[in-house]
C-alpha cells in the first residue's frame, strides 16, 4: 500500500476546504501564518498541514500498520484493547456502534501508546504483536518524537495567544508524565459502493491530533453546518484537529469538530483506506477544566459561555477511560451511553 496509486478523489462530493498551514513557518515564528493558525484553530477546529517534518515517516508507520494487520486474527487478539476503557493494542472491527441504532464500524486499528514507544524495551503500560516490536526503534518512535515535537510548537502558539503564563500547556502535556497519548494506524476493508458508515461521529478526546490519509473517507461537521462534507487529502499534507482538551481548558475558544469516517468515496472505494493518526493527550493526572485563573481571556469566554460545561470534574485519565469504555458495544445499554462516548461539542447532533 505504500506507493500504491490510487484513483483520484472525486470533484463531485461535498467537500470542506481547509486552510494550509506552513508548519515550519509557524514554527519559525512568522507572525501572518500563526495568525492562519489561530483562524483555523478557533474558528473550525481542522487544517492541513505542509513542511511537518514527519514526511519520511509516514510510509514505514503506514508499513507497520500492515504487517500488523496481516497477521492472523488469533495473534491480534492477543493484544486486544478490551472493554475497560484501554487503548493500546488492537481493535478488531465492530467492537464500537457508530449510531444510535447499534451498527457496528469497520475499521480494525492499532493503537502504540508514546510512553511505550519512548520507553521501549521497557513496558510502560501494554505490549505490542511483534510487528510492530520490530519497528519500534527505527520507525514508531521517530514517528512519535517528531509528531509530539509539532503538536508542542503548535501548542506553545495556542499558549501564546490564550494570554496563558509561559509554558502552562507544556506543562500539561509535559513528556515524562505519563499519558494515553499514541500512534494508530486504522484500516477500513474495501467496501465497494457503500456508504455505510466505518468510523462513527466524534470529537478527538485529547489536545491535538495529526492525522495522513491517501484515500477519502474523511468527513467533517464543522460549526455552523449542517451537511457532512468530506476532506480532501492532499498529497504531502497531514490533516491537523483540535481535540475536547484544548476545548476545555481554553474555555472553547478553541475549536473541537465533530468528524467521522466513511468508506472512501466512489471508485476510491475499491481500495482498503489506511490512515495514520498520533494524538496528543494530557498528561494522566490532570484535571480537565478551563483554564480561568492562569489567562483573562479564558475567563471572559468562560463568563460569556455558561451554558457550556468548562470543568469535566475528572482527570485526563478517568475522562479518556470514560469515553473509551462507552464507545463499546458491549457497554452501551442508550442513549445516554451513546452521547457519552461522542464528545463535548454539539452532541445533540452527534447521532
Ligand atoms: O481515519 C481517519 O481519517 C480519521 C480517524 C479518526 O478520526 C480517529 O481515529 O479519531
Ligand atoms: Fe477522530
Amino acid at each position: 500500500m505504500p506507493g500504491a496509486t490510487f484513483p483520484p478523489f472525486p470533484h463531485d462530493v461535498p467537500t470542506q476546504p481547509l486552510v494550509i498551514v506552513d508548519y515550519a513557518l509557524v514554527k519559525a515564528g512568522d507572525q501572518a501564518e500563526i495568525d492562519v493558525l489561530w483562524k483555523a484553530a478557533t474558528e473550525k477546529g481542522f487544517w492541513y498541514m505542509k513542511n511537518h517534518g514527519v514526511e519520511d515517516l509516514l510510509d514505514p508507520m503506514f508499513e507497520m500498520g500492515q504487517e500488523t494487520m496481516d497477521l492472523s486474527i488469533q495473534a491480534k487478539m492477543e493484544y486486544w484493547q478490551g472493554n475497560s476503557g484501554g487503548s493500546f493494542g488492537y481493535k478488531a472491527k465492530g467492537a464500537t456502534t457508530v449510531d444510535l441504532s447499534g451498527s457496528k464500524d469497520n475499521a480494525e486499528m492499532i493503537n502504540v501508546s508514546k510512553d511505550d514507544a519512548l520507553a521501549y524495551p521497557r513496558v510502560a503500560h501494554a505490549s505490542y504483536p511483534s510487528t510492530v516490536n520490530a519497528r519500534m526503534e527505527n520507525t514508531v518512535r521517530p514517528f512519535v518524537e517528531a509528531c509530539t515535537d509539532a503538536n508542542n510548537t503548535i501548542m506553545a502558539v495556542f499558549n501564546a495567544k490564550l494570554g496563558l503564563p509561559e509554558g502552562t500547556l507544556a506543562s500539561l502535556h509535559a513528556r515524562d508524565e505519563p499519558s494515553v497519548s499514541e500512534a494508530r494506524v486504522i484500516k477500513v476493508p474495501a467496501t465497494p459502493g457503500s456508504t455505510k458508515i466505518a468510523v462513527g461521529a466524534h470529537t478527538d478526546f485529547g489536545s491535538l491530533s495529526f492525522l495522513a490519509n491517501r484515500l477519502g473517507g474523511l468527513q467533517v461537521l464543522l460549526p455552523g453546518q449542517d451537511d457532512w462534507r468530506y476532506v480532501k487529502p492532499l498529497p504531502g499534507h497531514v490533516i491537523c484537529n483540535v481535540g475536547d482538551a484544548l476545548n476545555l481548558f481554553s474555555g472553547g475558544i478553541l475549536m473541537s469538530s465533530i468528524h467521522r469516517v466513511l468508506p472512501p468515496p466512489l471508485a476510491q472505494s475499491h481500495f482498503d483506506r489506511w490512515s495514520l493518526v498520533f494524538f496528543t493527550r494530557p498528561g494522566n493526572s490532570v484535571h480537565l477544566k478551563a483554564l480561568t485563573e492562569l489567562s483573562p481571556l479564558i475567563a471572559q469566554k468562560v463568563a460569556e459561555t455558561p451554558d457550556k460545561m468548562h470543568d469535566a470534574g475528572v482527570n485526563a485519565a478517568q475522562w479518556f477511560a470514560r469515553r473509551q469504555s462507552k464507545w463499546r458495544v458491549d457497554n452501551q445499554k442508550g442513549l445516554d451511553d451513546y452521547l457519552a462516548s461522542r464528545g463535548t461539542e454539539h452532541t445533540q447532533t452527534v447521532v
